[in-house]
């Protein structure tokens, strides 16, 4: 790792798997830390759908990249003695197990810290380490569910919908990262390690918390949106468009060519019009007449145009055109990098602060299930004779080595 990364001295203990852990580490691990990605010995539980054993998906690649993993059997004596030696000479721990379940394994806070009284442990939960669903198992959705915001996401469709991109996981990722950045800020302040408790229930509460506000401020109902605002299809697409007031709306109506229909005095003024969705009545014939004008040019014309007019608008993509957009790919947003276990680059967004991810460097490599066990264990003092009884007897497994190695 560069020593000029700002959290080089770091080594983090990481038994978190999943995404919201594990992304959280990853974060650590592009800002300099040493992070040992500790896993059972068949390889955190997300890994199942990769296409070998201990292999890579998606999701593993972008939850890993600059870790090194080794696989150990904590229900075993050796396995869990191999632990406390990794523990005692770390500065972070963080597990995202079912509450219970760390402390079952040996491993609790007051565990790691008689070991290691100053270290910086994080527990990744679905419903918090106490009250009546703490020991509940939990994911993404399952948050979605609970929470509100798969009926808020779904206020203007048929239902409940539920958004597949994982806003609870990268949510709680984030506030992890943030939580340790800070715990370890403190600890430099005032010497002291701390324990946080962090869970998914808590980001979706900040991802619920706009439309709450709305519905408590509104007497349960949504604030309206304005007339225009939202998504129209086009001679070969969608679009989305917003005319936040009456100056907006105007210059909306010269890029339609002033159509003389969108002037009738049953439209005026805009700010008027505002209903809740779905719009009825004048704000539905706007929306038709607007929606029928847009069916003449394509998405690309239309951005350009209404850019042109400082008007808000998008074309409405997929992920990959996204990732295909000219500007984002000007602006190399997305590295494109080889990864063991998949037959072709995966590309991954740059994140704000630490150096670029250069292809093939260490922090770039999101390594298969146990790819340093045999290297980590040397490290930490077992002796060559050691690392292959531990291998044999199945306290430790390695799948397939990591591919680089350098910066
Ligand atoms: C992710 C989970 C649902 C997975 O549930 P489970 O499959 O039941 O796994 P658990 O982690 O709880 O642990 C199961 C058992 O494995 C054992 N275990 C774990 N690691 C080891 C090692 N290294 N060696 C030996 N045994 C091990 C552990 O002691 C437990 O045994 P016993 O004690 O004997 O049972 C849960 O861990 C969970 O709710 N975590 C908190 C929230 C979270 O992070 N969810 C994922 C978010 S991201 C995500 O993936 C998404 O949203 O999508």
């Amino acid at each position: 790792m560069p020593q000029d990364l700002p959290f080089a001295e770091l080594v983090v203990v990481d038994l978190s798997q999943g995404i919201a852990g594990p992304l959280a580490t990853m974060m650590l691990a592009q800002y300099g830390a040493t992070v040992i990605k500790v896993e059972p010995p068949g390889g955190d539980w997300l890994r199942a759908p990769a296409q070998v054993p201990g292999g890579n998906t998606g999701v593993t690649v972008s939850g890993n990249m600059g870790k090194r993993s080794i696989c150990v059997d904590l229900k075993s004596a050796r396995g869990a003695e191999i632990l406390r030696r990794l523990v005692t000479g770390a500065s972070v721990f963080v597990e995202s197990f079912r509450p219970g379940v760390v402390g079952r394994l040996g491993f609790s806070y007051d565990d790691v810290t008689a070991l290691n009284p100053e270290i910086v442990y994080a527990s990744v939960s679905g419903f918090g380490q106490s009250g009546p669903h703490a020991h509940r198992p939990a994911m993404d959705p399952v948050l979605q569910a609970y929470s509100g915001l798969m009926t808020e996401h779904g206020t203007f469709l048929d239902g409940p919908h539920r958004l597949i991109t994982i806003p609870v996981d990268l949510t709680a990722a984030l506030f992890t990262f943030s939580a340790l950045s800070a715990a370890l800020y403190g600890k430099r302040v005032h010497g002291k390690g701390t324990y946080l408790d962090l869970h998914l229930l808590q980001a979706a509460a900040w991802l619920d918390l706009h439309a709450l506000h709305e519905r408590l401020l509104h007497d349960g109902r949504l604030a309206p949106q304005p007339t225009i605002y939202g998504n129209y299809r086009t001679a070969d697409g969608e679009i989305f468009l917003a005319a936040m007031n009456e100056t907006e709306w105007a210059r909306v109506r010269a890029v339609l060519g002033d159509d003389e229909r969108l002037l009738a005095d049953r439209f005026r003024p805009y700010g008027a019009l505002r209903a809740p969705e779905p719009h009825t009545g004048a704000s539905a014939e706007l929306r038709a007449l607007v929606a029928e004008l847009l069916l003449a040019g394509s998405t690309a014309d239309w951005v350009e145009r209404f850019n042109a007019h400082r008007i808000m608008c998008a074309p409405v993509n997929d992920s990959v055109g996204f990732l295909r957009e000219p500007h984002v790919e000007q602006l190399g947003l997305f590295e494109h990098l080889t990864q063991p276990g998949i037959d072709r680059p995966v590309p991954i967004p740059g994140l704000p602060g630490p150096l670029p991810i250069r292809d093939g460097s260490r922090r770039s490599v999101s390594p298969l299930a146990g790819a340093d066990t045999a290297d980590v264990l040397a490290e930490y003092g077992f002796s060559p004779a050691e690392v292959d009884e531990l291998l044999a007897a199945g306290v430790v497994t390695s799948f397939a080595p990591a591919t680089a190695t350098a910066e």
